[in-house]
């Protein structure tokens, strides 16, 4: 599969494969072409040329929408649209294959009340699972980093997907909350899905992972367990050098807690001073 930008080759990859039921984690620099990469196994790019299937499908050329219906997922950053609406709303953006969509179905208000009904309640299991049935009715911007990668992953989950590809997971929680986010990611494998992942933490990576794909310059340069890629010198040289983290401190993990919250305290003013701005020119 290539793909490239002008004269920028950003994926050029022969051959990979991914196992079913398993954790694979994507790394490389930064530039590396994962997210380009992601882009175009979920179809919201296309490439200049390459093939790719899940289960004997073809996926080329597929929207994203036909790819989630065939059972491939990814998760989205929450954008500031998104922060405009509760917990829930964004739960229900979530699901798939809703019947009142179809125009026919919507004369037939029954049908899409009952699927409305079923998507709710889906939506409150997950949110049960990933603790945030109690912020259902509170803006997605009010959460904290770590809640909101918890709804994103919980969001992926209401079209009931068999391969779940998570875009960093980790990025910007906060430390002392990613054992969370990593058993929720561990449960998806234990649930039978597969989950492929693009993360820049090596401690992550190490710890979750079945297998390690490692991108530099739009090319596989190296793929293996866990284990062998951190001793692979090809991969060493090309990024990880001496990357490595040390755990935390119990002062450390009190100080990360509290940054949290306040960072959580300021998305709700956030919210709250949109919401008065709107008001305000509603002359209300
Ligand atoms: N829409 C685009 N137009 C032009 N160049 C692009 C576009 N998208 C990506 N690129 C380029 O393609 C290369 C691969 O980018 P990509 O975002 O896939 O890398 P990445 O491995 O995900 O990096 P990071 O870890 O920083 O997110 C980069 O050089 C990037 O600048």
């Amino acid at each position: 599969m290539t793909r490239t930008f002008g004269g920028l080759t950003a994926v050029s990859v022969d051959h990979l494969e991914v196992q079913r039921g398993g954790i694979t984690g994507l790394i490389g620099p930064n530039g590396a072409g994962k997210t380009t990469l992601f882009n175009l196994l979920t179809g919201f790019d296309q490439p200049n040329t390459g093939t790719w299937s899940f289960n004997g499908r073809d996926l080329g050329k597929l929207s994203p929408h036909q790819v989630a219906r065939l059972g491939v997922v990814r998760t989205f950053q929450l954008t500031k649209a998104l922060s405009r609406l509760t917990v829930l709303q964004n739960m229900l953006l979530g699901a798939q294959s809703q019947r009142g969509e179809s125009f026919l179905r919507a004369l037939v208000p029954g049908t899409w009340r009952a699927q409305e009904t079923a998507n709710t309640e889906r939506a409150m299991d997950l949110l049960r699972r990933f603790k945030l049935d109690a912020k259902k009715d509170d803006f997605a911007g009010s959460l904290s980093g770590g809640q909101r990668k918890l709804l994103e992953m919980a969001r992926a989950l209401m079209s009931e997907p068999q391969v779940v590809m998570l875009d960093e997971p980790m990025a910007g929680v906060n430390p002392a909350l990613t054992q969370s986010l990593l058993g929720h990611v561990k449960d998806l494998r234990e649930e039978g899905m597969t989950v492929i992942f693009v993360e820049h933490d090596m401690d992550v990576v190490r710890d979750i992972s079945d297998w390690v794909v490692v991108m530099a310059a739009g090319k596989v340069i190296a793929e293996g367990a866990p284990e062998s890629i951190s001793q692979n010198k090809a991969v060493v040289d090309a990024y990880l050098g001496a990357h490595h983290d040390a755990p935390l401190t119990p002062e450390e993990e009190d100080r990360f807690l509290a940054e949290d919250e306040a960072e959580a305290r300021a998305g709700r003013e956030d919210v709250l001073d949109s919401e008065r701005g709107r008001k305000r020119r509603a002359g209300r």
